[in-house]
């Protein structure tokens, strides 16, 4: 008989050691303990962390939607440490498969109640003289919300993710000294890209590059969860993360899909450009936004005083510069 060669298992050190999700017959999925890939690629290496916190709560049996996985030591170090590293952090799974559906139906319903309407761009430094909506700049349907809304958000899902990622956010700040500043946010701002090829060209959320001057609104972090179920590649929809300041030729950083329960959290100023790719089917979303307590105050100042002409027709020359590039017309709604 030959002998068979057996890896020692004192062979693996338990510091290599990870859990996976593993593909097994059939389709079938099952979390082993396995070897840490070196060389996996990018956006799987960052999930890695996060899925072990997950595949320990799963296997204690535990509701993800009670335990709070993702605030766990491990988790939040893991997550600043993207954040840190590469400007944005991901976590699949945040809510667990029933809270994240009662939560994509709260928003569905929000839609068919037509409490969404055609985004509204802001134009010149602070957004405050007129605005202007353009389908091939950025075509979503936009409602802004805080959860007291009566006759909305009554399975109280809205509400409980809002105290989730107010949490998170606040818990995080101990890891990255960026947050630290974090004192308010914004309302949540549930977005509908209705399919029909509707994208966002790219930009900032905070056209900020030193933390002072005029073009600086006070969003310090971006925090979006994605509601798409079965989210398909030919979907389109991808939200694409570029380095600051890259040349024209070189590649993004990232596509993330928006897929169901994922949420992504980035810098909200120069350090991340992104765009939302043309989605092809419904890409439901809800998006909050960090401030920074003095570049918040201090833009607020700014806002409340700034009027003059130039400005406007410098926000003329901005939407004509759009139609130029992108075909259509704008609406203008002067305030
Ligand atoms: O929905 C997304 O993935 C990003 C949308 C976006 O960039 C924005 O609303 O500023
Ligand atoms: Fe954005």
């Amino acid at each position: 008989m030959e002998a068979v060669a057996a890896l020692p298992r004192a062979a693996v050190r338990t510091d290599e050691v990870s859990l996976a999700l593993v593909q097994r017959g059939g389709g079938r999925t099952e979390w082993v303990f396995t070897e840490r890939a070196a060389n996996a690629p990018p956006l799987a290496r960052m999930h890695a962390g996060l899925e072990a916190m997950h595949a320990c709560a799963q296997l204690h049996q535990s509701d993800p939607d009670t335990y709070w996985w993702w605030l766990a030591d491990a988790s939040l170090t893991f997550l600043g440490e993207e954040l840190r590293a590469r400007r944005f952090a991901l976590v699949d799974g945040m809510l667990g498969p029933v809270a994240i559906r009662a939560l994509r139906d709260e928003v569905r319903e929000v839609r068919a109640l037509g409490r969404l309407a055609a985004s509204k761009l802001a134009g010149g430094r602070d957004g405050n003289k007129l605005t202007y909506t353009h389908s091939g700049v950025r075509g979503d349907l936009v409602g802004w919300f805080d959860g007291d809304e009566p006759e909305l958000w009554r399975g109280g899902a809205f509400n409980k993710f809002l105290q989730k990622i107010d949490t998170m956010v606040a818990q995080l700040a101990e890891h990255v000294p960026d947050l630290v500043g974090i004192s308010t946010r914004s309302k949540a701002m549930v977005t509908c890209y209705p399919g029909n090829g509707a994208r966002y060209i790219k930009h900032c959320d905070n056209s900020c590059d030193t933390g002072r001057g005029e073009r600086c609104n006070g969003r310090r972090l971006t925090v979006i969860m994605y509601l798409n179920e079965d989210w398909q590649p030919t979907d389109g929809g991808e939200l694409r993360l570029y380095e600051p300041y890259a040349p024209k030729d070189k590649p993004p950083v990232a596509d993330v899909q928006p897929l169901l329960d994922r949420l992504i959290m980035f810098y909200a100023d120069y350090r991340v450009p992104h765009e939302v790719l043309p989605a092809h089917a419904d890409r439901l979303a809800i998006t909050v936004w960090y401030f920074d307590r003095e570049e918040y105050a201090g833009a607020r100042e700014r806002g409340c005083s700034a009027t003059d002409m130039l400005e406007q027709e410098a926000i003329e020359n901005e939407i004509a510069r759009f139609e130029n590039r992108y075909g259509g017309k704008a609406e203008r709604h002067r305030k």
